[in-house]
Parts: structure tokens; sequence; C-alpha cells
């Protein structure tokens, strides 16, 4: 038995003999029954009291209510979010809000949003306050400082040029499958795509990471399980997982997902020590990690090969690595495409300048799949895609911990153990930087246009920045570019405008508040034309 536990089981019983009991210092039995109920009012009062202190402690200068409902906070609005409620909180450079005695500081300027994304010293990411249940503690993306870097160093071989080339050719033929069946729905009217464009998402996600190591059916039960993980996703939860609420159902998903993530990650393995070609994520790490392998094995003259991997993966861990891409993907990818397909359809103009493009570099050619070269001599397509991502930025906040007191300004410190987050929307949309924010006109990106060259401006906070800053920048910018293009390319859809198609609904992230009625026809003599 080590030190530490004998200590603990000894530890009762040497206090009980040295320390009086509690009923000795406050012996309620001696108490009347008017006199017990004052004293648990007067404890109710004080304690209630000590936390409205305790609150304008910590907000200190900053703005936010005077008094917090008791004990709860403003968990009310924060199970509803809505964005005239985050507009509200952003109109302040600082806001403060508490939700069970969680402190959370809402920051909305770029310079602020930038110094706590770049503080990896004070903050650690805790995305949001359930995600360790959920995303299980020991996922590498709880990781900071030095350990993280190295961790992440090793996932950089998923996003290389080969890899991505890899990946396109597994989206190519999913999205191609999913236009087929959009196309023959018989039903003449637009309906609500935004659930379908999640499904579409969630399958090309696994089987860029899985290939075929996951069968239809799971594809589908994952697909499924993980809108419980989506409906999770709440800034701050109930604080207990009791059966029932949406963490406990969230946990179960999650269960669900690793078991088979864990099995593609073991036939991944085997298959490819047996020397076949990669064919998915899992495929291209696998052949990574046995490449340096061999080459540690074999080297003469005891050079390190750069970005070397030495160590081996267990499946639990590969499992959740998938798994941190699929949380950190799935939401923001289905709001980000359907916003596309919207924005398509209501910007004509944009359309048809985006099939110009297609057909100047695919030529009649509509069957071949859509290759990184074609990809590259796509900037038109590539401005609709920075452009959705600015206008509609799908992550509108990163959540921090404070884990040792930030001075964030020079009258203020964030003291510890506050939640810190970094919002993007007023950066995104600042009209100093991006002239008509709220347009959306994907020609700023363009040559002549106000941001031309200036992807990586200040402003531009979609994907963060700093240590944490999205690792999959290049395959998100892929995904769009090759899926908005090919059903341009492919097909005709409209747009059915409702009067809530503008408005915006929070669901983890952004989607037009009507759910995006469309309607795809097919494009085949206009593409030739
Ligand atoms: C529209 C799509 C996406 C957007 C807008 C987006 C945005 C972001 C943002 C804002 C962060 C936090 C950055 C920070 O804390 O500074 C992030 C982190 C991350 N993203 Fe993305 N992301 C997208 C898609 C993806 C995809 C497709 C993957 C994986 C295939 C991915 C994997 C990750 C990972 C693993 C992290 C955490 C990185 C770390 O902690 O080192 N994201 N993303």
């Amino acid at each position: 038995m080590s030190a530490h536990s004998s200590a603990a089981i000894h530890a009762p019983a040497s206090t009980s003999s040295s320390l009086p009991s509690l009923p000795s210092i406050v012996d309620f039995s001696a108490l009347s029954g008017p006199q017990l109920a004052s004293s648990i009012v007067v404890l109710l009062v004080t304690l209630l009291l000590a936390e409205q202190y305790y609150w304008r402690w910590r907000k200190g200068s900053l703005p936010g209510n005077k008094w917090q409902i008791p004990i709860i906070g403003q968990f009310a609005e924060s199970l509803h979010p809505s964005m005239e409620a985050y507009m509200r909180s952003w109109a302040k450079p600082l806001a403060t809000v508490s939700v069970f005695n969680i402190f959370i500081v809402i920051a909305s300027t770029t310079d602020y949003s930038r110094k706590i994304l770049n503080a990896s010293s004070y903050t650690e990411p805790c995305l949001v306050r359930s995600a360790k249940q959920i995303l299980l503690p020991e996922n590498w993306v709880f990781l900071n400082g030095k350990v993280h870097n190295e961790y992440r160093k090793g996932l950089n071989c998923l996003f290389t040029t080969q890899a991505l080339a890899i990946y396109l050719r597994v989206q190519d033929r999913i999205y191609r499958a999913a236009f087929k069946r959009w196309l023959a729905d018989p039903d003449p009217e637009p309906k609500p795509y935004w659930m379908i464009f999640r499904d579409v998402n969630m399958e090309t996600s696994l089987r860029v990471f899985c290939g075929d190591y996951i069968a239809q059916e799971n594809v589908r039960e994952i697909s499924d399980k993980y809108w419980q993980i989506t409906k999770a996703l709440e800034l701050v939860n109930f604080p207990f997982a009791f059966p029932g609420t949406k963490v406990w159902h969230a946990c179960r998903a999650r269960a669900i997902a690793v078991k088979h993530l864990s099995n593609a990650a073991a036939a991944s393995k085997k298959r490819m020590a047996s020397g076949a070609e990669a064919n998915c994520l899992l495929d291209a790490w696998v052949e990574e990690i046995l490449a340096a392998k061999h080459y540690n094995e074999n080297k003469h003259d005891g050079a390190e090969r750069p970005n070397l991997i030495v160590r081996e993966y267990s499946d639990h861990e590969m499992a959740l690595v998938l798994l941190s891409f699929i949380f950190a993907s799935q939401d923001a990818m289905s709001s980000s495409l359907t916003f596309g397909f919207q924005h398509l359809a209501d910007y004509p103009e944009v359309l048809a300048k985006v099939r110009e493009e297609q057909t100047a570099v695919r030529g009649d050619d509509t069957e071949s799949p859509i290759t990184l070269e074609w990809l590259e001599q796509m900037p038109y397509t590539n401005a609709v895609t920075r452009e959705v991502l600015r206008h509609r930025p799908p992550v509108l906040m990163v959540p921090y911990l404070v884990k040792k007191a930030f001075p964030m300004t020079d009258d203020y410190t964030v003291p510890k153990g506050t939640m810190l987050i970094p919002s993007f929307w007023n950066s995104l949309h600042d009209p100093a930087v991006y002239p008509d924010p709220d347009e959306f006109i994907p020609e700023r990106w363009m040559p002549g246009g106000a941001n031309y060259g200036m992807a990586d401006s200040k402003n531009w906070l979609v994907f963060g920045a700093g240590a944490h800053r999205c690792i999959a920048q290049n395959y998100v910018f892929m995904h769009m570019t090759a899926c908005l293009g090919s059903a341009a390319m492919l097909m005709d859809w409209t747009h059915k405008k409702t009067p809530e198609s503008d408005e915006i609904r929070i669901v983890a992230t952004l989607f037009p508040k009507d759910g995006c009625h469309l309607k795809f026809t097919p494009r085949a003599k206009a593409a030739k034309a």
C-alpha cells in the first residue's frame, strides 16, 4: 500500500481523538424548535450574502449584474442561447456572468481575444464545462504548454499535402453519392437541409478518418448518437451527470463512438502492417509510425529524422484523437456547409462566378474526382469559403480556464478558476477591417478587394490563434471548396426564403433559424454551357 493511501486511512482516527466533534461545538439538540429554525435562517442568509459578496469581488470593476440569482445565477438564460443575448454580452469589451457559481468573463475585442489565446501560462483550454466528462480527461485536447506542443507535433503528419490528397478522394466519393440522393428526392417542395448536411458531414468525417474499417450501420449509429453530444455542448451544464441529463446521454454516445473508433484503429494497424496502401487518416497515421520505426531501426548515421514519431499509440488513444477531431469539426463544418449552400442560392451572381471558375478549371469534365491541383486553381471558390467562415463564424467562442490570476487590464486581474472566453464575432465583423461586415462579399478576398492577401490579419480569428489554433485549417478549406465547387458544377438548387432564413439559431454552433429549406435539381445541360 502506498504511503499516500495509508495516511488517508489513518487520518480520521487521529483527528477524532484530538478535535472536538461537531455536535459538541453546536449542540443542535439543546436548541428549541424556534431557535433551531432561526439558526438555520441566519446560516442560510449568511451563505447567500457571502455568495453575493464573492460574485462582486470576482467581478471587480467589470460590467455585470449587481446581484446574482442565488446558486444557479444565469443558468436559465444559458439553457437557451440566442444571438441577441450574445450580442448584448459582446457590446462591452469585457462582460461577466455567473452560472452555478462558475464565474465567466467574456472578452469580445480582437486585442483581448488574442491576449487570452496566447496566454498559455495563465490559461488552459476547457472547451465547454462538460467536455472533460464527454471526451474523457485523458484526451490530448486538454493538454497544455510543452507537453501539448509535443503531442500536437506528432499529429501534424495527418494534415500534410500527401494525406489531404487521400482524404479528398474519399470526400469526393461521399459528396457525389449525397448529391445523387438529393437529386433523386421525389418531393418537389424545398425542405430543411441542415440535418441532412450534418449527416453527410459525419459520414465524410468517419470515412476520411476510418476508411472502410467502420461498417455502414455503425456510421449511422455514431451519427445518430452523436446528436446527444452536440446537444450537451452548452457552456455550462447542470453540474451532475445524473441518468437522463444531457451530459449522461452524451457520455453514453461517446462510449459507443469510442468502441467503434478503437476497433477501426486496431484494424488499420493490422492491415497496414501487411504493407497495404493508405486509404484514410488512420492508415496515414499508422504508415507514418511504421516508417518512423523502420527508420529508427535501420538508421546508420545516428541522425534523427525530422518530425519523427517514435512511440506507439494505443487503439484507445487513437480513438480519442479521432473523437477530438469529430468533436472539433462536426458542428462547425455542418454549420459552414449549410450557410455555404444557402448563400450560393441567395447570391446567384456569386454562384455564377463559382461555376465560371469550375468550368475554367475542369472544362467539360464533371465526372473526374476533384484534385488538390484543381483546388489551387480555384481562388474565387476559395474566397466564397473564406467569406462564409467570416460572415457566419461557426465557432463563436472558445472557453479557457484561468489556472493562475491573469492580469487582463491595468486595473483588472481575472481570478484563478474563472472561465475566460474569447469571442470572435466582433473581430470578424469589424467595419474598420471588413467594410460592410454584415454583407456576404467574397470579392473582398480577391485581387483588388479590401481583404486581399490579409488572410493572416489580426482580426482573422475563425480558427482561433496561438498554441491551440485549429489544426485542420487546410482540411476545412479543402472540404468546403471541393463540396461547394462540385455541387455548383453538378446541380441547381433553390432556397425557399422564410422570415427566419437570415436569423440565427444556436445549437452548439450557428444555423439558419428555419433549417435552410432547399430543393436540388440536375444541372446536366447548364454544366456543358
Ligand atoms: C469550419 C470548420 C472549423 C472551424 C471554424 C474550426 C475552428 C476551431 C477553433 C476556433 C479552434 C480553437 C482554437 C483556439 O483555442 O485558439 C479549433 C481547435 C481545434 N480544431 Fe478546429 N475548426 C474547424 C474544423 C476542424 C476540423 C475539420 C478538425 C479535424 C479534422 C478540427 C480539429 C481541431 C482540433 C483538434 C482543435 C484543437 C487544437 C489544439 O488544442 O491544439 N477542426 N478549431
